[in-house]
This record gives C-alpha cells, sequence and structure tokens, in this order.
C-alpha cells in the first residue's frame, strides 16, 4: 500500500517530516548553494507564492524573464539574476512571488533539488505554496504539442506509485496530484485556444531510450512491434504522455504538504515515432506552451485578469 500523501496542513506551510533537521544548528542547502546561517531565507523567500519547476536552466531563465513581463514589474526583466550562481548544478531565479527553477533529467536529479527546496521553504516560512513542474514529454495518441496536465502520475508499469530504496527496503510512496489544481490550469487553458490542452495520466520513466520502449538507443532488445504493444497498453491505461520526473516530484510535494501540478508538452507521438524531429523553432515554441497556461493561472490567482503576452 503506498503511503497516501494529500493531507496539506491548515497552517499552510511546507511540512519536513524529519526529526532530524530540528537538531541541527545550520542547514546546508549544498546544490543550490544557500544556507540557514548564510542567508536569511524568511527575508529572501517568505512571500513565494508560486515555484515552478523544470529540467532546463535556459526554460527556466526564460519563465522568470516571462512572468517578471507578466506581472507588470519594474524594468524589462532581461537581468534576472541567477539566486544558485555559487552552484552549477541547479539555476534559480524569482519574478516577485514566482521562484522558477531547473531541476537537470531524471528522477535522481529532480529529487536532491526538491529535498533541498522544500527544505528552503521550511525555514523561509513560506506559506500556501503552489507548485508546478512544466516541462516536455513525448505524447501518446495526441498531436505534437499539446499540453498534458497531469491527473495521475504513473510509473512504467502504469502504477500510481513512487518506489524509493531506503536502508536498502523499497518504501511505495502515493503519487497523488491536487485535482483542484489540475482543473484550475484545464479551466485557465480555455482563455488560450492557439493549442490543445487537456488531462490524462502522465508515466514516469527511469531513461529516455529503452525506459521509454524507443528503438533509436545505443541498446535496444526488443522489435517494433513489442514496442507498440507497450505504449498502446500504456494508452488503454490511460496513458496520454511520457516523461522522466512526475512520480518522484507528485510523492515529495505530496508528502511535504505542496499543492502541486504537472504541466508538460508533447514533442511527438510515440505511436508515429521515436526522434524528436521539429525545429529549434518549433520546439522553443512547444516549450512555451505550459509556461503561458501558467502565466494566466498566477495572473488570475492574483487578480490580474487575462495573460497580456505570448511567451518570447
Ligand atoms: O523538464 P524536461 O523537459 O527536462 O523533462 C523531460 C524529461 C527529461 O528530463 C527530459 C528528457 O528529454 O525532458
Ligand atoms: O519523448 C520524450 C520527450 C521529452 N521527454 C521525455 O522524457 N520523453
Amino acid at each position: 500500500m503506498p503511503i497516501s500523501s494529500l493531507s496539506p496542513p491548515r497552517s499552510g506551510l511546507v511540512l519536513v517530516k524529519n526529526p532530524h533537521l530540528d537538531l541541527m544548528e545550520e542547514d546546508i542547502l549544498y546544490h543550490l548553494d544557500l544556507g540557514t546561517k548564510t542567508h536569511n531565507l524568511p527575508a529572501m523567500f517568505g512571500d513565494i507564492k508560486f515555484v515552478c519547476v523544470g529540467g532546463s536552466p535556459n526554460r527556466m531563465r526564460a519563465f522568470a524573464q516571462f512572468m517578471h513581463r507578466e506581472l507588470g514589474l519594474a524594468g524589462d526583466g532581461e537581468d534576472v539574476a541567477d539566486i544558485c550562481a555559487g552552484s552549477d548544478r541547479y539555476a534559480m531565479y524569482r519574478a516577485g512571488p514566482v521562484l522558477s527553477i531547473s531541476h537537470g533529467m531524471g528522477i535522481p536529479s529532480i529529487s536532491i533539488m526538491l529535498h533541498e527546496l522544500i527544505k528552503l521553504l521550511h525555514h523561509a516560512k513560506c506559506r500556501d505554496v503552489t507548485i508546478i513542474r512544466i516541462g516536455t514529454s513525448g505524447g501518446l495518441g495526441i498531436k505534437a504539442g499539446s499540453v498534458v496536465i497531469t491527473d495521475t502520475a504513473v510509473d512504467s508499469s502504469f502504477q500510481p506509485r513512487f518506489e524509493q530504496v531506503v536502508l536498502g527496503d523499497v518504501v511505495v510512496r502515493s503519487t497523488e496530484l491536487d485535482k483542484d489544481l489540475a482543473e484550475e490550469l484545464l479551466a485557465c487553458s480555455r482563455e488560450i485556444p492557439d493549442f490543445p490542452t487537456l488531462i490524462g495520466h502522465t508515466m514516469c520513466t527511469y531513461d529516455f531510450y529503452e525506459g521509454q520502449g524507443r528503438l533509436d538507443g545505443a541498446l535496444c532488445s526488443f522489435s517494433s512491434e513489442k514496442k507498440l504493444e507497450y505504449l498502446r497498453r500504456a494508452y488503454d491505461a490511460g496513458v496520454r504522455n511520457i516523461e522522466m520526473e512526475s512520480t518522484a516530484f507528485a510523492a515529495l510535494c505530496g508528502l511535504c504538504g505542496l499543492k502541486a501540478a504537472v504541466v508538460c508538452v508533447t514533442l511527438l507521438d510515440r505511436l508515429e515515432g521515436d526522434q524528436i524531429r521539429a525545429s529549434h523553432e518549433v520546439l522553443w515554441e512547444y516549450q512555451q506552451r505550459p509556461q503561458r497556461l501558467i502565466a494566466a493561472l498566477i495572473r488570475k490567482r492574483l487578480g490580474l485578469g487575462p495573460a497580456l503576452l505570448p511567451a518570447d
């Protein structure tokens, strides 16, 4: 039985479920190059309400610049500073109440970032934080460029669980995401008719090639027929896109009382092929689609009305 996660604390504070933290004089968030003694975390981050995470540092910088404009903040936002510049593992930017952070590729990378980010939000005494992963993915049976809002993150056997090995034992955690937030995002998508947005299951794998049933890796031990049979089974189980972080993201955020969503654009339809052939311009525009949807949600939550501009 997965440990159930969704019980956000009434205070709206971010929960850390680790008794050892209270005994530590100082907490060094090594991969973020931040710490409780070296930085005044409540002053730096206490007013953060939205955290957006995504694989690439450039995407997350562009998102912070875009949000700067969308929120009507002073200046053009072009010179946003990397708060984690002292570490070359992750990049972090802020635009008003929005924090934008890169997490690299795959579960181990996002997991390290999330442990430190969640402790950061806890030390900073942030309240009522919404966290959203804005990513890219491979679609299943849907048009390239579609945006999928995840209702359930599932593993490569289509189960809603995240397995973490702890002291040699497998601990199974729930991958529930916030249903109201997913519906709110879907409602916001109706303001942006330029691309299809849908709700579906997202399959999270440990690998981009064999792990996602690709025939074009350096290793491949299965036939084209077996690949398609697997992907069709995934489709029949409700999976509409495939990426590499959603189960760990849902499990960690859920256990720590964060309202979380996963919004990924699809770069191709995996029932039609494996290689990503779209041009850089097309891929850049695709990456902006989840950003535009999140901007619409943030503007609505802040009472700023519909989105102003397409991201550039
Ligand atoms: O957030 P991104 O777009 O990096 O997420 C997906 C999943 C993998 O990390 C990566 C593979 O190309 O893209
Ligand atoms: O096919 C894809 C595309 C992007 N990211 C993935 O994990 N898979």
